[in-house]
């Protein structure tokens, strides 16, 4: 019976044994399954002991305590590596209603990973996690999606990937960026048009409904439709049928629709600036991405990863450096600590990145934060004179425990010093 299930599966009692295992479940591991022996948190974790005496959530026993299904995305070690697999595991019933055991279900999510991974989304903490959760769950099905996050939290990276783990991941991915468009681009893009429909229209041309055909067609930035194109977006989308500009004959739509805002859709649909009826249309199944301030403790791994996968792959960042970069707020999300990130390698002299090689703004921030700087805005550079000049008059130490304090090299120390003709009290 475990074989007949097409994903990864295990049949396994109270204590975590496994007592049934199918082809693809054993081919997910490279660790042998021995049935009747193996636990299941010995083949996934490599570890002794149950999920949650590691703090992670265990389905099994979330299971135990519900009596019904439960779901959860975790972190396995697989044969490729760490991935992410969606466990769902139900609990199984002898005919007096008893609990005899529970069937785990991997769905192995392939778009995202917990360590550097090319083209894939990184990230490892559970705000993370959750998300990944609920791109699973949507992607299994036709159910329209809504990105709601900030900007470069990642919105079109998630449409990419609830489009590649669906059914349609062999057809067409077609982006509509929703911004500047006014009505008769709108129309024209999205329904194509006949020849001579208008001036300048000598040939007749696909809209990109049809190019999406069989597809995903993923509308970025949707709350900046104007509200008449709205009536029309709802119209395609209730009876998938559309005209193209100067066309007579209807042409029957076949997508997938995601959308995506950085915009708070509800307060637009309050103060009537999104038709409500498209908004329920739309929200089939809301996703919210975390924006990075909400999942700092994936800053390091974010760092790393774009350091390797980069021009940079020997540099490493410093504890401070990092923990500069948790204590800000990206409001650019990943694509600002992407720039953050090449910038600051640039800036490096060798292979440690400090604090001194963040740029202005992330320095800014902290000098804001900090009461010995003055409250008036001044040059960074200036910024950076006066308070050497303070902490030179009076600091003790040598040059390396200064260098060491400022998370700067001691060569970097002494060509700032040289630079702004500061001496150090005990040199
Ligand atoms: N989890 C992630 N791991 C690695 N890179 C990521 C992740 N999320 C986003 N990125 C990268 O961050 C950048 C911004 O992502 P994306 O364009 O998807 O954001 P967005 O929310 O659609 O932005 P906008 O609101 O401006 O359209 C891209 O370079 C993308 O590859």
């Amino acid at each position: 019976m475990i074989n007949a299930i097409d994903k990864p599966a295990i049949f396994i009692t109270h204590d975590y044994v496994i007592q049934a295992v199918n082809d693809a479940y054993r081919e997910t591991y490279d660790i042998e399954v021995i049935v009747g022996t193996s636990t299941c948190h010995a083949i996934s974790h490599r570890s002794d002991a149950p999920c949650d005496k590691h703090g992670e959530d265990c389905p099994l026993s979330q299971c135990q305590k519900t009596q019904r299904p439960s779901s959860v995305v975790h972190i396995h070690n697989t044969n490729d590596g760490k991935s992410y697999c969606d466990i769902l595991m139900k609990p199984v019933r002898d005919e007096d209603g008893m609990t005899i055991g529970f069937l785990e279900i991997l769905d192995r999510i392939s778009y995202a990973a917990a360590d550097s991974q090319r083209n894939k989304m990184i990230g490892s903490s559970d705000a993370f996690k959750q998300m990944l959760n609920r791109i699973n769950r949507a992607a299994q099905s036709e159910i329209a999606v809504l990105l709601q996050g900030e900007t470069g939290a990642g919105k079109e990276l998630v449409a990419q990937a609830v489009h590649e783990s669906s059914r349609r991941k062999e057809k067409p991915f077609v982006v509509i960026e929703c911004t500047g468009l006014n009505e008769s681009l709108f129309e024209s893009e999205l329904f194509g048009y006949e020849k001579g429909a208008f001036t300048g229209a000598t040939n007749s041309k696909k809209g990109l409904i049809e190019v999406a055909n069989g597809g995903t067609v993923f509308f970025d930035e949707i709350g900046d439709v104007p509200l008449n194109m709205q009536v029309k977006l709802l119209r395609l989308l209730e009876t998938q049928c559309y005209r193209p500009v100067g066309g007579l004959k209807q042409k029957k739509a076949d997508f997938r629709l995601v959308c995506a805002s950085h915009k708070n859709l509800l307060n637009m649909v309050e103060k009537g600036e999104f038709r409500q009826d498209l908004y329920f249309r739309i929200a089939g199944f809301p996703i919210y991405l975390p924006a990075l301030r909400e999942r700092k403790e994936d800053i390091p791994l974010l760092c790393r990863h774009f350091l390797v996968t980069g021009e940079h792959r020997h540099k490493h960042f410093s504890e401070q450096a990092l923990q500069t970069l948790q204590n800000y707020a990206f409001p650019g999300n990943i694509r600002e600590l992407k720039s953050i990130v090449e910038q600051s390698a640039l800036m490096s002299n060798d292979d440690d990145i400090m604090v001194s090689d963040l740029p202005p703004q992330i320095l800014g921030m902290r000098s804001s934060e900090s009461e010995a700087i003055p409250d008036e805005v001044m040059p960074l550079e200036q910024a950076e004179q006066a308070y050497l000049e303070k902490i030179c008059k009076h600091f003790e130490g040598s040059p390396d425990e200064l260098a060491n304090k400022l998370d700067v090299s001691t060569r970097t120390l002494y060509r700032k010093l040289q630079r702004y003709n500061i001496k150090l009290k005990s040199s």
